[in-house]
């Protein structure tokens, strides 16, 4: 099986750009290591802290940004980062090329039952005209994205790529410790009978949304004539997987809960790297009005409605948000 490095240098990934995700995954590892070992290594469990977003933060989500924070900011390629854990951005080298994004740790609901969990990064072009420690250089389209990628701390450790053509699974191997080439092309299927939403939101949304859901609950005797089946991790990182993986349609719609975050998850760090990586595997992520990659965030941690998985399904229940 190939290993990683290969495989980019093979695609004519930029050196100094592989050399970065390289430090982004040497943090993961890092990481994957700490969650294997649970209430052994001391992970579990909350601090007594909030987060810029106002929600409690676990010793992981701390653990995990302390880690990958540290190895960014000794590696000279990186201009300035920004986490879903700090206010606003660090800047690191003057000199360097890129920008990372990222969640450190997705699913944190899931840290102390053993479920599912992982990181998602972004990297994109420095911006030379804006000093290093400017937050407005984070303002680019998802585009613009030379990378996109999470690690799924799951079974098993696995790395879900994409520098900008295909999109590729790798699995941790842990007997040598690199990441192993294990679906060299991900391919979303174009049509699905399986959602992911979380129904318990259900009185707090949007007639478009309602009436979506409502249609495919309804069967084989409804308007979609097929039964559909649900799955919710409670982890971005675990569903985009399964998409991934098998097809489905993966759902965060807009709702009235909370009038001042009518949307859940980050643009920056969780929606528009996962959106890149879903369309290059053939699939489509959207806000139900426009494209993810379309949207440039006007904030570090701005949140959008998410739509994405197998095009035909996305593209349908597109037409219920624009009708
Ligand atoms: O609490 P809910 O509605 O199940 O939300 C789950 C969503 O929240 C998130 O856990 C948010 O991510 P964080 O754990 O990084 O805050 C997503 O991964 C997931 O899709
Ligand atoms: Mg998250
Ligand atoms: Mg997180």
């Amino acid at each position: 099986m190939q290993r990683l490095i290969p495989t980019l240098r093979s695609d004519q990934v930029d050196l100094e750009l592989l050399m970065l995700i390289r430090t982004v995954l040497a943090g993961c590892k890092e990481i994957s290591f700490r969650v294997s070992q649970g209430a052994l290594g001391g992970v579990l469990g909350s601090t007594l802290d909030e987060n810029i977003q106002g929600e409690q933060q676990k010793k992981l989500d701390v653990i995990a940004n302390q880690l990958l924070k540290s190895m960014l900011l000794n590696d000279t390629n990186v201009r300035a980062i920004a986490s879903e854990e700090e206010d606003s951005i660090v800047a690191a080298h003057e000199d360097g090329k890129y920008l990372v994004a990222f969640d450190p740790l997705d699913g944190s609901s899931n840290i102390d039952i053993n479920g599912q969990i992982g990181t998602i990064f972004t990297i994109l072009p420095a911006i030379k005209e804006l000093s290093a420690d400017d937050p407005k250089q984070f303002e680019q389209s998802g585009r613009n994205q030379l990378a996109a990628g999470y690690v799924l701390y799951g079974p098993s450790t696995m790395l879900v790529l994409t520098t900008g053509s295909k999109t590729r699974c790798f699995t941790l191997d842990r007997t040598h410790g690199g990441f192993l080439l294990t679906n060299d092309e991900v391919s979303v299927p174009l049509q699905t009978q399986e959602f992911s939403i979380n129904m318990a939101n259900s009185r707090f949304w949007f007639e478009p949304t309602k009436f979506y859901i409502n249609d495919l609950l309804q069967g084989e005797s409804g308007i979609r004539k097929k039964r559909f089946n649900m799955r919710w991790n409670a982890a971005m990182v675990g569903d985009i997987h399964r998409v991934l993986t098998r097809g489905g349609i993966f759902l965060y719609p807009e709702d009235k809960r909370d009038p001042a975050k009518p949307a859940k998850l980050r643009l920056l760090y969780e929606a528009m790297p996962m959106a890149m990586l879903v369309e290059n595997a053939g699939g489509k992520a959207s806000t139900g009005l426009q494209d993810i990659l379309d949207i440039t965030p006007d904030g570090l941690h701005q949140r959008v409605p998410v739509i994405m998985g197998s095009s035909d399904e996305v593209e349908r229940c597109c037409y219920y948000y624009t009708d």
